[in-house]
């Protein structure tokens, strides 16, 4: 995919209030950030701005919070941890538009940095609405877009604000993309695809071109159920999407038209709860107690999963095979991991993850940094994957 975008190098900044949509979208718990690569990889850009004279608001979304001011999906916590690596001070404006944020970037100095509270407290925000593009146009007179993770969303702040006013592509957005070019322009087969994770719905139709791409997908985590209870299996009270049952069946048929081996748990880690230390049972798949859920792929899966890394040339990963976050669902996620990692330092694999909590779950198992490249993005780097033009990244090509 040719990247023929404006980047910070032909930006006229000094003085300027630039409007820079960053992903903040980071693990936390108990209000402080779990896994900081996401703030990490945006640093570069940030300073850049403020050290060209810029003046930085910005922008981003956490959670889903439906358009509500949903105060557990504030973005406030994250000012401490961004502070902190950027060792720079970061005002925060409790809305991102009205007299609040009007108020607060009206008295912005050059080379101040200011985070304004997570966009999609507005409903307006997810429908790219003009009067909202325009009210959040008005706070500034360039846009940068750093975040390429959510470069698959056409919301006001990724794709709107773009038609508005000079745009530009940030240096972490121009290094994602550089480096899936790189990494995956021509990927040397059998390419395995591992999908897992919690975000069933807005991911499942990419697998539908994803099959036509790579030699197998290996499917895990709380994606792996939609697709089990699809053939007719009981999954308990797992997460499950009952009602993508012929999604999912389309997506096997695509497979196998496609000539992609579809691989699915044959065994699995369940509990009565979702907590830590909760107690839990290895089961086949076909036996999983109408009471319990699947917190984790057994054994048996995990081995399968690493016979098929040791037939990849290439590996693709996002979304882990378990709730990995919790002891002792973090078993598949680590393993498998741990496996690629050695693989890739050997030098028979290249190994390309992504996702928020993929990336963490990488840190978790101390393997990030064997990997071939790690990218922040999930969802938006599949679909790259998947040959589909991002609107985000479309829109600065414009
Ligand atoms: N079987 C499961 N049941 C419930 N949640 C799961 C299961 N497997 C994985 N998860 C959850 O999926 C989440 C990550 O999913 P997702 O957001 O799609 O990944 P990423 O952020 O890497 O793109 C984790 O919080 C993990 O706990
Ligand atoms: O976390 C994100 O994506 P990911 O889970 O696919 O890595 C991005 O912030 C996009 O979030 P969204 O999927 O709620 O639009």
């Amino acid at each position: 995919m040719a990247t023929k975008f404006k980047t910070l190098d032909d930006a006229e900044l000094a003085g300027k209030r630039v409007l820079v949509r960053v992903d903040l979208n980071v693990p936390m718990k108990d209000g402080k950030v779990t896994d900081a690569t996401r703030i990490e990889r945006v640093l570069p850009t940030i300073r850049e701005i403020a050290d060209k004279g810029g003046r930085v608001i910005l922008l981003a979304h956490f959670g889903r919070p439906k358009g509500q001011a949903v105060p557990e999906m504030s973005l406030k916590p994250i000012v401490p941890a961004l502070s902190e690596k950027l060792g720079r001070p970061v005002g925060f404006a409790e809305d991102c538009v009205g007299p609040v944020a009007d108020g607060i970037v009206a008295n912005m100095k050059d080379g101040d940095i200011l985070l304004l509270e997570n966009t999609r407290f507005h409903k307006e925000e997810e429908k790219n609405e003009t009067g909202f593009v325009s009210k959040l146009a008005a706070l500034g007179d360039v846009y940068v877009n750093d975040a390429f993770s959510a470069a698959h969303r056409a919301h006001a702040t990724t794709e709107g604000l773009a038609h508005h006013m000079p745009s530009y592509a940030g240096r972490t957005m121009q290094a994602e993309l550089e480096a899936l070019e790189k990494g995956l322009g021509s990927p040397e087969r059998p390419v395995v695809a591992v999908v897992g994770g919690a975000k069933v719905s807005t991911k499942i139709d990419l697998l539908s071109n994803l099959v036509k791409k790579v030699d197998a997908l290996v499917i895990g985590g709380g994606m792996a159920n939609t697709f089990l209870a699809a053939k007719g299996v009981n999954v308990g009270k797992s997460l499950c999407e009952h009602d993508l049952a012929d999604t999912a069946r389309q997506i096997m048929k695509n497979a196998e038209e496609a000539g992609c081996a579809i691989v699915l748990p044959l065994d699995a880690v369940v509990a009565a709860e979702f907590k830590a230390g909760a107690d839990s049972d290895i089961v086949a798949v076909d036996a999983v107690p109408s009471e319990k859920m699947i917190l984790d792929v057994g054994p048996k899966t995990v081995a399968a999963v690493n016979e098929w890394i040791d037939k990849a040339k290439t590996l693709v990963w996002n979304g882990p095979l378990g709730a990995f976050e919790i002891q002792p669902f973090d078993k598949a996620t680590m393993s498998a991991a741990r496996h690629a990692a050695e693989r890739t330092k050997e030098g028979a694999l290249v190994t390309v993850a992504g996702g928020g909590d993929t990336v963490s779950a990488l840190n978790q198992a101390g393997v990030a940094g064997d990997f071939t490249y790690v990218s922040t993005a999930g969802g938006a780097f599949l679909e790259w994957m998947e040959g589909k033009a991002l609107p985000g990244v479309e829109v600065l090509k414009a």
